[in-house]
């Protein structure tokens, strides 16, 4: 038995997540919340015969805390997308929605696995940890900053460049740092299977260093005002939920992946902090996932040249949106 909530569900990650989630048959309840439209996508997707029995949330009369009451696992596409100009940073404005969802997780579902796919992801999941803390409940195994998008793009873009796009799923490549720009790290060096004929080519890596780093980008460029990743989020946002899912409720054991998460001591968060040089409170790295959400924090391991260099412009950047995150307030309720 296990209760989903997607908070955003009404819009364009939103609802194909929400439908790939009514997928998993594990899931016997999915509540979906959302502003506007969330009875409406509830109502289009109870008619899948799988288990999840679907029930829809709008704001008034505290909808959230309604669809989030007993949640196992919630999953946040909440809020602005970007147009074209745009930073992720300038989505800042999504802070105070993700503080607001956070006060109601903290209230209905304190022990609920929480993956923020909120813009921006470097800021938006220390603020999501500070309003749990001062609601007494932040457990930093179970607040997981989604860059999973980060991680499927590589394996496309590898494959592609291998002349070998029917086989991306083969290719495993570790993306480490944050969610944007400069910040996503991926590590090429660690490729499975290894590329060793991209690694030597300067121009062919640097090239598909900038496709990753800079993937969202393209996609919000060529929908033109009309947003940014949906399709391509709402699988990555399926597959990685699903992903914790089978780690936390369906026994599956040794699972790795990519995750933005708080870098706590007692999560052994200080690892990273030598491996990576920098005193940065929060990460994507990799982690084995379990019962208990983040169940160990594992190290980057060895970087190349190439990467120390990208590790260097990823923690300058880091810095200060964990900052903006850590010390965000939100407006006070209007009385
Ligand atoms: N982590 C990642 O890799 C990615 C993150 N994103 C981010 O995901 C977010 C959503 O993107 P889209 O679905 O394209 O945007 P969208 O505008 O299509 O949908 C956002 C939904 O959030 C709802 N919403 C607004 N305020 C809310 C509140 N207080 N409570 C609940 N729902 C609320 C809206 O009504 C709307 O249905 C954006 O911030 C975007 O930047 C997008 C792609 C990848
Ligand atoms: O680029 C954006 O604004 C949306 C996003 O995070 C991505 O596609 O990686």
């Amino acid at each position: 038995m296990v209760k989903a909530v997607v908070c955003g569900a009404a819009g364009g990650i939103g609802q194909p997540l929400s439908l790939l989630l009514k997928l998993n048959p594990i899931i016997t309840e999915l509540a979906l919340y959302d502003v506007v439209n969330a009875v409406g996508v509830a109502a289009d997707l109870s008619h899948i015969p799988t288990p999840a029995q679907v029930t829809g949330y709008l704001s008034p009369d505290n909808g959230a805390e309604k669809a989030l009451k007993g949640a196992d696992i919630v999953v946040i596409p909440a809020g602005v997308p970007r147009k074209p100009g745009m930073t992720r940073d300038d989505l800042f404005v999504n802070a105070g929605i993700c503080a607001t969802l956070a006060q109601a997780i903290a209230n209905a579902a304190p022990k609920a696995f929480i993956l923020v796919i909120s813009n921006p992801v470097n800021s938006t999941v220390p603020v999501f940890a500070e309003t749990l803390k001062k609601a007494g409940v932040f457990d930093p195994k179970k607040l997981l900053g989604v860059s999973h998008l980060d991680v499927i793009r590589a394996s496309t873009f590898v494959a592609s460049v291998l002349g070998k796009p029917t086989e991306a799923k083969e290719y495993t490549i570790p993306v480490v740092g944050g969610h944007s720009g400069a910040t996503i790290l991926p590590l090429l060096s660690q490729t499975k299977p290894a590329i060793p004929d991209i690694l030597a080519d300067k121009e062919k890596r640097d090239a598909l260093v900038n496709r990753i780093q800079f993937g969202g980008d393209e996609v919000v460029k060529a929908k033109d005002g009309a947003g940014s990743a949906t399709l391509s989020m709402a699988q990555a946002g399926a597959e990685f939920a699903n992903y914790v899912i089978d780690a936390a409720f369906g026994g599956k054991k040794g699972k790795i992946v990519q995750a933005y998460i708080n870098l706590s001591a007692d999560a052994g968060g200080d690892a990273i902090k030598k491996e990576i040089g920098a005193d940065l409170d929060y990460f994507s790295v990799n982690i084995e996932l379990g019962p208990s959400g983040v169940e160990k924090i594992l190290p980057i391991g060895e970087l190349d040249d190439v990467e120390k260099g990208l590790l260097e412009a990823a923690v300058k950047e880091l810095g200060p949106s964990i900052e903006k995150g850590n010390t965000f307030q939100p407006a006070p309720p209007k009385l």
